[in-house]
């Protein structure tokens, strides 16, 4: 298995290869790529650590040797938010390094399951899927914006709300990655019960948890550390599903044939090739029903802004 990261010289980057140098299963390769010329000493760095994971690193202009053989792609290359900024501002930046990258796996590994952190990723994900189009290898299986920050924080916050303990804390976080786009389904919550109040404070808290972190590290980038853990946890389950385990399942924005917006978050089914399932994410109390309903105009805005910028 052939695990490769663009943009992997940066905060998620390091962070997200550091993970998958210990976690990957034994005789796997992980192959890094950044822009950055140090990225061929991160991947020197890592392989001094004793795993069975081969580590290869490639700095420059062409990602080429990176994705050669590559059967999962984790794409967090591009710029992160100061405070002050949306993750919209980014958009700018962004959206050519994401198609530019795209452009490579579209011709390298087209096979590939690709993960997008890179935000705006309500936006992004559809400029990657635009992209695969143009160039005849679009599987909307194998395309996947990672949403798994906001399943972690979600379990996090609602285990130091609760005293329960986080292992036992499972929910759905559905819609996209930005502000309101964001709707963790609390009501799913096994186990616990949530006033009113509560419900509305946790779902705000979990919308703005970027931002918490963009205004605590005042200019210094946004999450990385937990954005690493989070990008390691998708794509082992990536890994996992296609070495034919059975019920891998996690929430992820996708092109799901979703009756709300082109590209929706929720539950997926995870195998050999991709998204062997898009599962439905249950019942929803009127509160977030109503979030729902509110988001999409946002949600469909963000996905037209991606497909504009392709055609
Ligand atoms: N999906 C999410 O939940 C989530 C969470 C956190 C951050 N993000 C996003 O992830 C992205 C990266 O964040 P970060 O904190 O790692 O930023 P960072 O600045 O620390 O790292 C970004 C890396 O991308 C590299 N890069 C820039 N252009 C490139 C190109 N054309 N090809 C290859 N590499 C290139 C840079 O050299 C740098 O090493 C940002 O857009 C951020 O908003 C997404
Ligand atoms: O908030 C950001 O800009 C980064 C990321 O999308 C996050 O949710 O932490």
């Amino acid at each position: 298995m052939k695990v490769a990261v663009l943009g992997a010289a940066g905060g998620i980057g390091q962070a997200l290869a550091l993970l998958l140098k210990t976690q990957l299963p034994a005789g796997s390769q992980l192959s890094l790529y950044d822009i950055a010329p140090v990225t061929p000493g991160v991947a020197v760095d890592l392989s001094h650590i004793p795993t069975a994971v081969e580590v290869t690193g490639f700095g420059g202009e062409d990602p080429t040797p990176a994705l050669e053989g590559a059967d999962v792609v984790l794409i967090s290359a591009g710029v992160a938010r100061k405070p002050g900024m949306d993750r919209s501002d980014l958009f700018n930046i962004n959206a050519g390094i994401v198609r530019n990258l795209i452009e490579k796996v579209a011709v390298t590994c087209p096979k590939a399951l690709v993960g997008i952190i890179t935000n705006p990723v309500n936006t992004t994900v559809a400029i990657a899927a635009e992209v695969l189009k143009k160039a005849g290898v679009y599987d909307k299986s194998r395309l996947f914006g990672v949403t798994t920050l906001d399943v972690i924080r979600s379990e996090t916050f609602i285990a130091e709300l609760k005293g329960v303990n986080v292992a036992d804390v499972k929910l759905n976080v559905i819609g996209g990655h930005s502000g309101v786009t964001i709707l963790p389904l609390l009501s799913q919550v096994e186990g616990v019960s949530f006033t009113d109040e509560e419900v509305a404070s946790l779902t705000t808290r979990i919308q703005n948890a970027g931002t918490e972190v963009v205004e605590a590290k005042a200019g210094g980038g946004s999450a990385t550390l937990s954005m690493g853990q989070a990008a390691c946890r998708f794509g082992l389950s990536l890994v996992r599903g296609l070495q034919g385990e059975a019920n891998v399942v996690e929430c992820a924005y996708v092109d799901g044939g979703s009756e709300h917006a082109q590209f929706f978050a929720q539950p997926v089914l995870l195998g050999k090739n991709g998204v062997e399932q898009v599962l439905a994410y249950g019942e929803v109390s009127a509160f977030e029903a109503n979030a729902r309903d509110e988001m999409l105009a946002t949600l469909q805005g963000d996905i037209n802004i991606g497909v504009e910028f392709v055609k």
